[in-house]
């Protein structure tokens, strides 16, 4: 029986990105997305498929950052609405952050990628606590990083969380995976006739109040020039293919 505790052997070093646009990435998974055909919970169909398209970039030498998000069991928001004191729901949206990533870890772990999960929270025993620097040394011997519980505070998202670290760890672009090719002139999932950006200045995302992300991670990203790629995950190859340099869903920069 093979050792659950041990990590995979340390891959050979991959070769430097040479052909990819992105050396360093932050990728948000959206938390509802991992529900795949369900309507809750996590589908290890969905997360096994991202773990191949990850393995490939770390393949080509990218350094991958992930935030995952917590959607698909619970929203501070939603909670607040049932009844719930606000900061408790925020508290449980961001350990529900927690337990995604760990799932993902699992499921990169089970394709020999390896991969740490750090946590805003500090949770002694289950995750590492979330150190920049640390986080940044990991990235650069070649692990995948997973940085859970959103920014530890309430009040924010999973989109914020991702601007943040993709700030901080100082990635060439924060790249969103979700569950439509992009970003469009008004929700797509409600509105079939919505059109689709192919490109987006920041203040046109916060004029038009473009809903695929919260206000406060386009501010962030636009007072720190980061460009951001909202994408379709169910895409295969997609991901690959961006990384790269080809045209998948929107590109939000200073224009
Ligand atoms: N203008 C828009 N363009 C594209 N998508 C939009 C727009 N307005 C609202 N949306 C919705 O935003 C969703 C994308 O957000 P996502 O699924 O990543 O949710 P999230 O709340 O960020 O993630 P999580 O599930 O992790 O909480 C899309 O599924 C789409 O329905
Ligand atoms: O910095 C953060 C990030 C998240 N939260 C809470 O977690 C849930 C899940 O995150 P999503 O971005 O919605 O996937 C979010 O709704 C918040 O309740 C937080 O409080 N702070």
């Amino acid at each position: 029986m093979s050792d659950l505790t041990a990590t995979p052997e340390r891959p050979a070093k991959p070769e430097r990105a040479a052909k990819s646009k992105y050396k360093r990435i932050l990728l948000k998974l959206s938390g509802e997305a991992l529900t795949g055909d369900a309507e809750f919970g996590i589908d290890p169909q969905v997360l096994d498929r991202m773990a191949l398209e990850i393995g490939q970039l770390v393949g080509i030498g990218v350094q991958v950052g992930i935030v995952v998000g917590g959607g698909n069991l619970f929203r501070g928001a939603a909670l607040h609405e049932a009844g719930m004191e606000r900061v408790t729901g925020d508290h449980m949206g961001m350990l529900a952050t927690v337990m995604n990533a760990l799932a993902m870890r699992d499921a990169l772990e089970r394709s020999n990628i390896r991969s740490r999960v750090m946590s805003a929270i500090p949770m002694s025993g289950v995750v590492e606590h979330y150190d920049r620097r640390t986080g940044i040394r990991y990235l650069t011997s070649g692990d995948v990083v997973l940085f859970s519980a959103g920014t530890g505070n309430p009040f924010f998202t999973t989109d914020s969380a991702a601007c943040l670290r993709g700030i901080e760890i100082d990635a060439d672009v924060v790249i969103k995976a979700t569950k439509v090719d992009g970003v469009y002139d008004r929700d797509p999932v409600k509105h079939p006739e919505a059109q689709k950006y192919e490109r987006l200045t920041y203040d046109e995302c916060l004029d038009q109040k473009l809903g695929v992300m919260d206000l406060t991670a386009i501010c962030l990203v636009r007072d720190h020039d980061m460009p951001v790629r909202v994408f379709n995950m169910n895409k295969p190859g997609a991901l690959l293919n961006l990384v790269m340099g080809g045209k998948e869903g929107t590109l939000i920069d200073r224009g």
